[in-house]
């Protein structure tokens, strides 16, 4: 018999229609919305255009069926699983998400703290609203730092180096935003960074237009115009190798052929990743590519994958694709406002549930032996 779920602490109310305890990872999303103000909960549930990529990445989740092996024997899984060659709690990270003051005032502290506290990396933005060195303090666990490449070379520098002396494990490098993709929701809500919520990571007033609320722009993308590299190269990428020993992961690649050329300059890791819907709308959902990435460079390189991953199933979903692990955005964001960290923990404890239930229900005694499960796609 599996343990019952961990009860969600007192602080996290509700969930599902928002009158019960939260059973599942969807139900935060209930008492988020409750909590937070309506500009606030476009920009962290949108997807750009007319959010085809948000939907199509469920759609091709729930079409992966996974066919359960019996009569193995397993009677309760671990969900400890390696993630960059370390034994991570579950083979899950908490993905890179800018500005998470706006969702609770505790903000990235609590989220990492919460990671830390369910054993699975943390990985910090580079538009984090808390420095760095406040985040890695504030866990016990892994901190990965997630790099945006931007426009000033010296601050690019600058971030390598304080994320490092700061302790962070891994070093991730988001590749799909040479521009911010068009966000409806943020343009219509003239959406703009309140004065408390600030880019901690950067110096002092660089992130003014970010706060510029204007009607019909996103102060979001006209400050990623301002700040970020737009045109980078795979000499970029290859100039990082050199600069760092840390384990270095590409986060935003779709095409094999770009997984390959990125293990030929020698990263660790590729997140096969659509930013959630948030960038190209119009591009395939990540359980779709998946497979031929995997194909094409798992031998070489691990692969993760994000973008609508929701349950214990949806992650092994992915390892049964062939992913080594898998980065869960929005739902953590939202369980951070619906109950600070005790809410992040509370989610990442179901999750923890779930997979175990998922592994035990197809057999496996651990997550890396969800590689040999069958997987079906059909409608
Ligand atoms: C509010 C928000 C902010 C984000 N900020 C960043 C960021 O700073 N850096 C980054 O690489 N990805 C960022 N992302 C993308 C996530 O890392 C991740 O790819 C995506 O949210 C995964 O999809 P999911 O939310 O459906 O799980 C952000 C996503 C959201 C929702
Ligand atoms: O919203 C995002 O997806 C994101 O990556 C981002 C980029 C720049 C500023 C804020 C968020």
């Amino acid at each position: 018999m599996l343990p019952p779920p961990a009860g969600p602490p007192a602080t996290v109310a509700a969930g599902g229609d928002g009158d019960r305890p939260p059973v599942s990872l969807a139900d935060f999303a209930e008492l988020a919305r409750r909590a937070l103000p309506p500009g606030v909960w476009d920009f962290v549930g949108g997807g750009s255009g007319v959010e085809t990529t948000l939907a199509a990445n469920r759609a091709a989740l729930d079409r992966v069926a996974v066919l359960p092996r019996v009569l193995t024997g397993v009677e309760r899984p671990r969900t400890h699983a390696p993630l960059l060659g370390r034994e991570q709690a579950m083979p899950v990270a908490v993905a890179p998400m800018a500005y998470q003051r706006l969702l609770h005032p505790d903000g990235e502290p609590a989220l990492a703290a919460a990671a830390g506290a369910a054993g699975v990396p943390y990985v910090l933005s580079t538009l984090s609203s808390t420095p760095v060195e406040e985040v890695t303090a504030a866990t016990a666990g892994p901190v990965w730092f997630q790099l945006y490449w931007l426009r000033d070379r010296g601050l690019v520098a600058d971030l390598l180096d304080r994320s490092h002396a700061a302790g962070c494990a891994a070093l991730m490098v988001t590749v799909d935003v040479p521009v911010l993709g068009r966000r409806l929701r943020d343009v219509r809500n003239g959406f703009a960074l309140p004065p408390e919520v600030t880019a901690a990571n950067l110096p002092a007033g660089r992130d003014d237009l970010a706060h510029a609320g204007t009607p019909g722009v996103s102060a979001i993308a006209a400050h990623t115009e301002a700040a970020f590299a737009p045109a980078l190269t795979w000499a970029d990428l290859a100039w990082l190798r050199e600069r760092t020993r840390l384990p270095l992961l590409v986060k935003g690649v779709l095409d094999p052929r770009d997984a390959v050329r990125a293990a030929d300059v020698g990263v660790d890791a590729v997140v096969v990743s659509n930013h959630g819907g948030r960038q190209l709308d119009g591009a395939p959902a990540t359980a779709t590519m998946l497979p031929e990435v995997v194909a094409a460079v798992g031998e070489r390189i691990e692969v993760l994958l994000d973008s609508g991953v929701r349950s214990g199933t949806d992650v092994l979903r992915a390892l049964a694709l062939g992913a080594s692990g898998v980065l869960l955005g929005r739902p953590m964001l939202w369980a951070l406002a619906a109950g600070g960290r005790a809410g992040a923990q509370a989610a990442l404890d179901l999750l923890a549930v779930e997979l175990r239930d998922a592994l035990t229900l197809t057999g496996c005694a651990d997550p890396t032996q969800a590689r040999r499960l069958r997987t079906l796609t059909g409608d």
